[in-house]
């Protein structure tokens, strides 16, 4: 019988590249924070995980890894009691809408989960190589062997604003043709075959015109408009009437559940939500007015594996569908939420990753798409492997002074410092 007992917890903040990807907030700054978690047992087995690295999230992680040694990694219900342990710098989160992530309004103890979420990744990791067990086993098995994913299309720009961070080579995408471009190198080189289109960056037409020539170029895929809560319930039943049998769903149209449910209440167009239902406090009101048909899950959000799992029972238990939001990540998360989302018997919408717009990592191989798919690993833990020296260099670039402003994650201070754009605000929502 392995020792499973933590006795040593490594943090790694690391900065990452990012496209200038447009969203209702601005843009995505050149580089954006993670965060890398390591837990080794007594044996010497190594977990690992990933959660976002801004200050807010780094300083109660740096609380809750010292409060770690001594527990098993097989403790994972003990995981949440101890972030209750950790005290977050409330001037940061409370009231406060992240600049990124756009889940509602922040709490202390939705940070605490996200930190927590990394954790009990790392934890399952360890726990399956200890055991020589897949993670998808620890959860209970898998009851399917891949898991489809959907293109996460972006209106951008061409390169971020003076030639900063890295570039690629997808060119600008702001106009129905650009987005449609964007959707066919999607499809030839990672095959997929549904379609996100994140929305709230121009007036509704524009994204109903883009949207309308998805349709044309991929008819009978699904797809699916997120403006991030950027319209007034009003234009939210202007847009589902013009894309009603376009759309497989559209996402947070309006924010706040007493919105999504008056759009709910006026169109047949199912609504998802990764701003509505962030947390288990969130659930009861969106359920019972019927505001969301589907909710995009996170391991991130919600605490990790095991709580994706409840929320998805949950979800279940009120005929609420289920589908999974992602953020900017590397290959940790994507192999965490596709150990997760093999075990969800009613996975009904393939999930969202931005992982194909990440082309840095800190694992040693990238997974790959075939199909949209991702094949589920079988191999102990997660099934990656942490890349020790993309790790350093990535940490690098985090403690390098020069790239401090990049620490926190901000989409309208990166909009700012774009010609034109110098007195840019994020906008309140809704903004149309
Ligand atoms: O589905 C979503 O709402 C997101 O992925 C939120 C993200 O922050 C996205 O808007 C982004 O990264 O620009
Ligand atoms: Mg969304």
């Amino acid at each position: 019988m392995s020792d499973l007992t933590v006795t040593d917890v490594r943090l790694t903040p690391v900065l990452i590249a990012d496209p200038p990807l447009l969203n209702v907030q601005g843009v995505h700054q050149p580089y954006t924070p993670r965060l890398v978690v390591e837990v080794v047992t007594a044996d010497g087995v190594t977990g690992v995980g990933e959660t976002y690295g801004d200050t807010k999230y780094l300083e109660p992680a740096r609380a809750y890894a010292g409060l770690l040694p001594g527990h098993s990694v097989a403790d994972l219900n003990g995981l949440a009691a101890l972030a209750q342990r950790v005290a977050v710098g409330h001037a940061r989160v409370e009231h406060a809408v992240d600049a990124a992530g756009l889940r509602g309004a922040q709490t202390a103890d939705k940070v605490r989960l996200s930190v927590v979420s990394a954790f009990e990744v790392a934890c399952l990791d360890a726990l399956g190589k200890a055991y020589g067990q897949p993670v998808h086993a620890l959860l209970g098995g898998k009851v399917r062997d891949h898991v489809e994913y959907s293109a996460y299309l972006f209106h951008r720009w061409e390169e971020h604003p003076d030639g900063a961070g890295e570039r690629d080579d997808w060119g600008a995408a702001l106009d129905p043709a650009g987005i449609v471009a964007q959707a066919r190198r999607f499809v030839r080189e990672y095959g997929f075959r549904s379609f996100k289109l994140k929305g709230g960056v121009f007036e509704p037409d524009r994204e109903i015109a883009a949207v309308r020539a998805l349709a044309e170029a991929f008819p009978g895929q699904p797809l699916r408009l997120d403006p991030n809560g950027a319209w007034t319930p009003e234009t939210s039943l202007r847009v589902a009437r013009e894309l009603e049998g376009v759309l497989e769903y559209l996402e947070d149209p309006s924010p706040g559940a007493a919105a999504m449910a008056e759009v709910s209440a006026g169109t047949d167009v199912p609504l998802a939500t990764n701003m509505c239902v962030t947390a288990v406090p969130e659930i009861r009101e969106a359920f019972l007015t019927d505001a969301v048909q589907v909710v995009l899950s996170d391991h991130h959000y919600w605490g990790g594996l095991r709580a994706t799992q409840e929320l998805a029972a949950v979800c279940h238990a009120f005929g609420v569908g289920l589908s999974m939001h992602s953020n900017t990540h590397m290959g940790i998360s994507l192999a965490a939420m596709t150990h997760v989302a093999a075990t969800v018997p009613h996975l009904g919408h393939s999930c969202d990753s931005h992982y194909p717009w990440q082309t840095e990592d800190v694992i040693t191989r990238r997974h790959t798409f075939t199909g949209g798919r991702l094949t589920v690993s079988d191999a102990p833990g997660l099934g990656v492997e942490l890349d020790r020296d993309a790790l350093g260099r990535l940490h690098a670039r985090w403690l390098d002074e020069s790239y401090a402003a990049m620490r926190e994650r901000d989409d309208a201070a990166a909009m700012r410092r774009a010609r034109g754009h110098e007195t840019w605000t994020a906008p309140g929502l809704p903004r149309w």
